[in-house]
């Protein structure tokens, strides 16, 4: 299986990538660290562990991390009209049964990594990427020793959080700036990609017809994440974007990936944040950057089934 980092703001789709890593028999969790994002950091610190318990991940260390972007004072708009108040509004919210690792996430990230073999470990940002340029700046080698870096962030085209700019990246550019620029392996599973993850209602019937208690959490997350994205941004359907680039790593074939240089705009009027996409081919022969584009929905959401299926009782 893919030894995975998952870096998180829970968020309704962290969530369901937390749930789809776990239950992925492709994949290795090896640690959850938390980041401020969609809410504040003790917030989504406390929903990470609460959805912890209900996949039952045990062993697993979870660690809390940067509570504000490197640079920028946070970016408010949006998260909570789609998260709500607690960052993960819905289902009622069990009481963590593990403990919160006392490192940093930093310094998980790091130790996580360089104690392993060269290229063995991948790291999935699924929020703001102000972790993931702390731990490459506190330890450059991890360069080289990270397999991979595959994010939910950023957009070649079409942003959310303003016309061009996605809410992740926008929240701290300059982080994200880091992480692309760093020269590692990344895969930018960006909105042109997560929107095409629309859990409609066959969806959520499918998962309610698994009747297990995770399935019934996510189910519950769902209803509440398909009011507020339809009340809040006008979408038929939720996209559960953090679970994309889960997904990606436990089946590489699940999406089309299109090598493309990608930077971060950093002063733009109109387009900071903005992730700038050249998809002019051929891209150069030694581009490190790639962006998701073409999902296979039906392969991706029989994966999700097929995770949430195999977490035990949890709850
Ligand atoms: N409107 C909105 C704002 C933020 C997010 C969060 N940011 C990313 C999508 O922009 C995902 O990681 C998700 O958790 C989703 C919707
Ligand atoms: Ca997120």
């Amino acid at each position: 299986p893919r030894a995975i980092i998952l870096d998180c703001d829970p968020g309704h789709d962290d969530a369901i990538a937390l749930l789809l890593a776990h239950g992925s028999p492709e994949i290795e969790l090896l640690a959850v660290t938390t980041v401020a994002g969609n809410q504040s950091l003790d917030r989504v610190t406390r929903n990470a562990r609460a959805v912890a318990r209900v996949a039952g991940l045990v062993g697993v260390p979870v660690a809390a991390g940067a509570d504000r972007p490197l640079v920028r004072e946070r970016v408010e708009m949006h998260a909570a009209s789609v998260h709500g108040e607690s960052g993960l509004d819905g289902p009622a919210l069990p009481e963590p049964t593990e403990p919160l690792d006392p490192r940093h996430a930093v310094d998980l990230i790091v130790e996580t990594v360089m104690s392993r073999p060269p290229g063995t470990v991948t790291l999935v940002p699924t929020g703001p990427l102000t972790n993931i340029a702390l731990a490459v700046r506190r330890e450059p080698r991890l360069v080289e020793r990270v397999r991979q870096v595959v994010l939910m962030g950023g957009a070649a085209r079409t942003g959310n959080a303003t016309p061009v700019a996605e809410f992740n990246v926008l929240t701290d550019p300059e982080a994200a700036r880091v992480v692309l620029r760093a020269g590692w392996d990344v895969v930018m599973v960006g909105l042109d990609l997560t929107h095409q993850a629309l859990a409609t209602p066959d969806v959520v019937r499918r998962i309610a017809d698994l009747g297990t208690p995770p399935a019934r959490f996510v189910v519950e997350l769902l209803d509440f994440f398909t009011s507020a994205y339809r009340d809040a941004l006008g979408f038929g359907a939720p996209p559960v974007h953090d679970a994309c680039a889960v997904a990606y790593v436990a089946d590489p074939t699940v999406m089309t990936v299109h090598r493309a240089p990608i930077d971060v705009e950093l002063a733009g009027e109109l387009t900071t944040g903005m992730t700038v996409t050249d998809l002019r081919d051929p891209a150069p022969g030694d581009c490190p950057t790639a962006v998701a584009l073409d999902l296979d929905r039906e392969r991706f959401w029989d994966a999700v089934l097929d995770a949430l299926a195999r977490l035990g009782p949890g709850g």
